[in-house]
């Protein structure tokens, strides 16, 4: 098995997609899980560019393991994961891995998106400051900079740590379930901002529950018990009999 970062830009378009359509990542034949549990197998998906990619599936399937082998801190047991660009995913993961009793600020916490580039003083250059501002504002943060992580909403929260993926500076932003537990508000304006990121030149995954999220990306990846069922437009992947087959909870038939 193998992740590559370096592999030459563009990667060829997968059979059945437009012709020219950039692919940012591809898996193939991938195999990946945890000591004593395998979970993904035999995957072959494609991340086109500059899009926002909806990973979907059943509690189990597999989605937070999948962002986490494109993030590269899973190792896959088989197969490969080919990145069209030498730069590392910014990886925002579930909002319950950040403990909201860390004594942060908001900004404190989109800074600490610039610490892997930092040298060893960890002294910010005026680059940093400017990465860590412009995410902010793109996430619209900026009024809240001095708030405590522990005194947010759920969407203020959440936005902040968006915006310390954003500072990352990555071209590829991993985030996983970023508007689970969210009112349907705080939701579509997060949604709504990953759409515009994509358009400023960002590629976006991520893994949701959230079926208007993810009718409202621009490509589709359904999983079911570690396998990929389905990849594509939105509509063309989330039909009733798809998500019946695999007896995904959340489809009250008068929302699909
Ligand atoms: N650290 C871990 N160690 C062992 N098994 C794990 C670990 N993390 C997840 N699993 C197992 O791997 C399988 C896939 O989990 P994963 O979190 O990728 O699914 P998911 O689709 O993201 O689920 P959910 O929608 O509930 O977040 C599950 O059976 C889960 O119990």
């Amino acid at each position: 098995m193998t992740i590559m970062f370096n592999k030459p830009v563009p990667l060829p378009s997968p059979p059945g997609t437009t012709t020219g359509t950039a692919v940012r990542l591809r898996c193939s034949g991938l195999d990946a899980g945890y000591p004593g549990r395998p979970v993904l197998r035999q995957v072959d998906a494609s991340i086109t560019a500059l899009t926002v990619t909806a990973v979907v599936g059943p509690n189990g399937s597999g989605k937070s393991t999948l962002l986490g082998v494109m993030a590269g801190v899973i190792e896959p047991t088989a197969g490969d994961v080919v990145h069209a660009a030498s730069v590392r995913p910014a990886f925002v993961p579930q909002r319950g891995a950040v403990g909201d009793t860390l004594p942060l600020t908001v900004r404190q916490t989109v800074e600490m998106g610039r610490w892997a580039g930092l040298g060893p003083w960890r002294r910010p250059t005026r680059r940093d400051r400017a990465a860590v501002d412009t995410a902010m504002e793109r996430l619209g943060v900026t009024a809240l900079a001095a708030r405590q992580l522990g005194e947010l909403s759920g969407g203020q929260r959440q936005r902040t740590l968006i915006a310390q993926g954003l500072a990352q500076g990555s071209d590829l932003l991993l985030l996983d379930e970023p508007t689970t537990g969210l009112d349907p508000e705080a939701g579509e304006r997060i949604t709504d901002l990953l759409a515009g990121l994509a358009g400023d030149g960002v590629t976006v995954v991520q893994a949701t529950h959230d079926l208007g999220a993810a009718r409202s990306a621009g490509d589709c990846l359904l999983l079911h018990d570690g396998r990929l069922v389905a990849q594509g437009a939105p509509q063309d992947v989330l039909t009733v009999s798809a998500l019946t087959r695999i007896r995904y909870p959340a489809t009250p038939p008068d929302r699909l």
